[in-house]
């Protein structure tokens, strides 16, 4: 019985939901959630990283799965946090897809743009049911969370919370757009509510900048696992082959494992480079084709930090220059001080001198 529950669940359809706008005609007769199904081929088999990164994930995800009596033993609730970080073109959607078909979960792709207040934030949660992923994607872009909280108690809906958030919009009037959430309601919806509905939630934050992100909103608890999604490595690069070209091994993959070495590149633009063009074109084609676009990119970084180390130089020379001409106006300046005071002495002088010469004078004339 227990594996025949086992085989409908990993048999189930999984089912991608997205939140629906507050704004808008029909708004109010709209569910806060609509779903699509979830059809997302990713795999941790298809997702082009190092292994070990990989099976460090895997076993993580393995562990939160089997953890229901830890979890209960420890009272913590059955949830954890990822935080996934890198540039663009890294993974970061493709590891949310793979995670999902991993543990067989529904995916909750929450818009906190599209989200009008606390208040609406807290009844979109409590209409999620477990064995889910809620992802917040962008969460630098979604809402200015950026070292702004408020000090107030943090409860949702809190009012001088949306004030704080008011005061934002005041400050950047095209960030926040309609939305009255506040990274307070969020971190209070992480750790209180969302907790406290119950079993098998995973969150998972994406962004492209992690330095950005307020400090509270990854802190461990929050987001348990920080994962870097970074530029394509040999490793990564020995996967998307196998995927794209069926291929495990070549003559050109030194030149290419040196050529990853040196330059930056996202595994999205390596996968684009080895997908053959037409039906003819064969394995080796595309890999040349991967090595003329990391030379190419080789080029332009190479270019791009000539460009930057230019722009400092010419920066730091005219700071240089303005801080020269500064001391030398400063100089002149205090040269022309002591001329002052030196004539100002010598004008003192004369007079004294011209005043005892008189007085000389005086005293001759009364001997
Ligand atoms: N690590 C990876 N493994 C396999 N495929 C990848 C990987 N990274 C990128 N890709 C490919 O590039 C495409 C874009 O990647 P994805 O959307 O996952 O990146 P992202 O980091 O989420 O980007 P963004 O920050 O722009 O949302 C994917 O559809 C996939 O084909």
């Amino acid at each position: 019985m227990e594996e025949g529950r086992a085989i409908a669940t990993r048999n189930r359809q999984l089912k991608l939901f997205t939140n629906n706008s507050s704004n808008g005609w029909f708004a109010y007769r709209m569910k806060g959630w609509s779903h699509v199904v979830f059809e997302h081929p990713a795999t941790f088999e298809t997702l082009a990283m190092e292994p070990s990164k990989k099976e460090e994930i895997m076993n993580d995800l393995v562990k939160f799965k089997k953890g229901k009596e830890y979890y209960a033993k420890i009272g913590k609730a059955w949830k954890r946090g990822y935080l996934l970080y890198g540039p663009p073109g890294t993974g970061k959607s493709s590891m949310i897809a793979a995670m999902a078909n991993f543990l067989n979960y529904d995916v909750y792709d929450l818009e906190l743009t599209s989200v009008k207040d606390n208040t609406e934030l807290r009844k979109l949660l409590i209409e999620t049911t477990g064995k889910s992923i809620m992802v917040i994607e962008d969460i630098d872009c979604s809402l200015d969370l950026t070292g702004r909280r408020t000090k107030t108690t943090g409860k949702v809906g809190d009012e001088k919370a949306k004030q704080d958030t008011s005061t934002n919009k005041k400050d950047k009037p095209e960030e926040n757009k309609s939305s009255h959430v506040t990274l307070s309601g969020l971190l209070n919806f992480i750790d209180g509510l969302w907790s406290a509905c119950g079993g098998e939630r995973i969150i998972v934050f994406t962004t492209n900048f992690v330095d950005k992100l307020d400090p509270a909103l990854i802190r461990r608890g929050r987001m348990d696992k920080h994962i870097e999604l970074s530029y394509c490595c040999y490793e990564a690069f020995k996967v998307l082959a196998k995927n794209y070209l069926g291929v495990e091994s070549h003559e050109l993959f030194p030149e290419i494992e040196k050529l990853l070495g040196e330059t930056n590149m996202t595994p999205a633009d390596v996968a684009e480079n080895l997908m053959p063009k037409s039906t003819d074109e064969g394995v080796e084609n595309c890999f040349n084709n991967l090595i003329q676009a990391i030379e190419v990119a080789k080029e332009e970084a190479k270019k791009k930090a000539e460009k930057e180390a230019k722009r400092k130089e010419e920066k730091e020379a005219k700071r240089k220059a303005k801080e020269e001409a500064e001391m030398k106006a400063e100089k002149e300046e205090s040269q022309l001080e002591a001329e002052r005071k030196q004539e100002e002495v010598d004008q003192k002088e004369m007079k004294s001198n011209g005043k005892s010469a008189e007085d000389t004078k005086e005293n001759d004339l009364i001997h």
